[in-house]
């Protein structure tokens, strides 16, 4: 592409959205700036997946090992400050790698934040105007912040992700991925943790009598949820907290972590102004990722979707956009199934077709009872179940599993549900045995 313009492609943040595709974009020999307000790399590697795993895999380890209480002596015990110095170790280095890995494939990354002035310019700080032939938003979401009173006593999962001391008691609003994740975290390194729900269903997105085993779990170690907790303010009370919910009802806490969700980080973009759509749940786009003005385009979390809003999908529309933009397709985006996983302990993972779904279209679902299989009582894991889902001409079209390694079964399963596998063909797929691969292929 040769242009007038300052750039081929302009990429709005430097997210998975935006680095997974601009690197080889770019590589391509097309001109490609990055405008990043933060540090590069975006949510996942700095304040999302990568931080919390790493966080988590004490988690897993302590658990693992209170269920080999009889094997192994002297139980590890989480150091919460070490655990985070640990974590904070590990991603300090990303945002310079992924700053390597953009630069040496030619982009230029350009730091600051941008706002529309037209349909091809940009303005960096308020000050520096960039023009591109294209431009794409991948500005992810933020945390959604309850409008109550004190709404600024209460923290992000950012914030969590960088405490250095575990506060006694933690007080949870929400109850989804964020909610659910963190509450498992800091039970497990020690604190005292409150989840509270606006309703009564916990992860509304996954397979309820996995989660239902889950809360369970939690509750017995010591979680208390609060159901239609309806949170009405929060106030400082000396060195603490007081949450106000119900029927005049309160609870007093050390920290407050907001949990309710994360929304289009869209607000002082400037969209109104050339002409792009959008909505409170993010950027209208069409097949191509177009936005409503035709060379401006939206890739990831920010973008209106039936997609879940988690790393893969940032990842499948990002490369999208690098064959559209360097002419290798112009067809329309097709995303395979997407899988998503919540990271408790045990984990609930799925894809494909869901259970629920599955039930209403009559599908054939059938159970597997893991916990009972030799390979899961190894670690003796007393929560393990997997579901499937078969369609009439016995192609596997769904899993979920909920397992310490509910992840790495789903990924072992996923070629079968995208390429719809057959009875035979899945009957000819034999992992390394012992393996959860094995399993996983065992039982499909
Ligand atoms: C706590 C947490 C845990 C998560 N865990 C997982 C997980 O385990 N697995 C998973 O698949 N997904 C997980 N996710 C979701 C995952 O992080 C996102 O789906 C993914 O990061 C989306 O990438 P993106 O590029 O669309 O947006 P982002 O990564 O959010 O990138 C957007 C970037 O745009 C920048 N930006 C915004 N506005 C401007 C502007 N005006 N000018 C310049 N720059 C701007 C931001 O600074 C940011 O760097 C998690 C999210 C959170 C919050
Ligand atoms: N493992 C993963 O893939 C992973 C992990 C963490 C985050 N994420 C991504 O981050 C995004 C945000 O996660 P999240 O957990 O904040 O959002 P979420 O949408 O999963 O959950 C928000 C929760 O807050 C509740 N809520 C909303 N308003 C409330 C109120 N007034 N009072 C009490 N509860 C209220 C909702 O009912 C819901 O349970 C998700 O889109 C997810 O895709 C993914």
């Amino acid at each position: 592409m040769a242009t007038n313009f300052d750039f081929d492609v302009l990429y709005i943040g430097a997210g998975h959205g935006t680095f997974d595709g601009a690197a080889p974009l770019a590589a391509t020999g097309v001109s490609v700036g990055v405008i990043e307000s933060g540090l590069i790399g975006g949510t996942c590697p700095n304040r999302g997946c990568n931080a919390k795993i790493t966080l988590d895999e004490a988690v897993k380890v302590s658990r693992e090992a209170a269920r080999l209480d009889t094997v192994l002596t002297d139980h590890p015990k989480i150091n919460w400050t070490a655990n985070v110095a640990h974590k904070q170790e590990i991603i300090d280095v990303l945002p310079a790698n992924l700053t390597a890995k953009l630069e040496d494939a030619g982009a230029t990354i350009i730091k600051g934040r941008a706002k529309f002035k037209d349909a091809h310019t940009v303005t960096v700080d308020g000050s520096r105007d960039i023009t591109a032939d294209k431009i794409v938003i991948a500005t992810g979401l933020k945390p959604h912040r309850l409008a109550i009173p004190g709404t600024e006593l209460a923290h992000d999962s950012e914030a969590f992700l960088n405490l250095t001391q575990l506060p006694k008691h933690l007080t949870i609003i929400g109850a989804g991925y964020i909610g659910m994740e963190f509450a498992t975290m800091a039970n497990e390194a020690g604190a005292d943790v409150t989840v509270m729900l606006r309703g009564d269903v916990v992860l509304r997105h996954f397979h309820q009598p996995f989660v239902k085993q889950v809360v369970t779990d939690l509750k017995q170690r010591g979680v208390t949820f609060i159901t239609n907790a309806n949170v009405q303010a929060f106030e400082r009370a000396n060195d603490r907290l007081v949450v106000k919910y119900g029927q005049q009802q309160q609870l007093t806490t050390d920290w407050i972590l907001d949990a309710t969700g994360r929304i289009p980080n869209i607000a002082d973009l400037g969209l109104d102004q050339i002409g792009v759509a959008y909505d409170e749940a993010g950027v209208h786009v069409n097949d191509h990722l177009q936005t409503t003005v035709a060379n401006i385009y939206a890739v990831g979390d920010v973008t209106k979707s039936d997609q879940p809003k988690v790393t893969p999908a940032a990842y499948f529309g990002s490369k999208y956009l690098m064959q559209l933009f360097s002419g290798q397709t112009d067809a329309p985006i097709k995303f395979p199934v997407i899988p998503t996983v919540v990271f408790t302990s045990p984990r609930i993972a799925q894809a494909g077709v869901s259970i629920e779904t599955a039930e209403a279209q009559g599908l054939d679902v059938s159970e597997n009872d893991l916990a009972n299989y030799w390979y899961y009582q190894i670690d003796r894991e007393p929560l393990a179940a997997s579901k499937q889902v078969h369609d009439k001409q016995g192609h596997l079209v769904g899993v979920t599993e909920m397992s310490d390694q509910a992840e790495d079964a789903i990924n072992a399963l996923l070629p079968a549900i995208e390429f719809k596998f057959d009875r035979e063909q899945v009957g000819r797929l034999i992992g390394l045995f012992p393996s959860i691969g094995y399993a996983a292929w065992h039982r499909a």
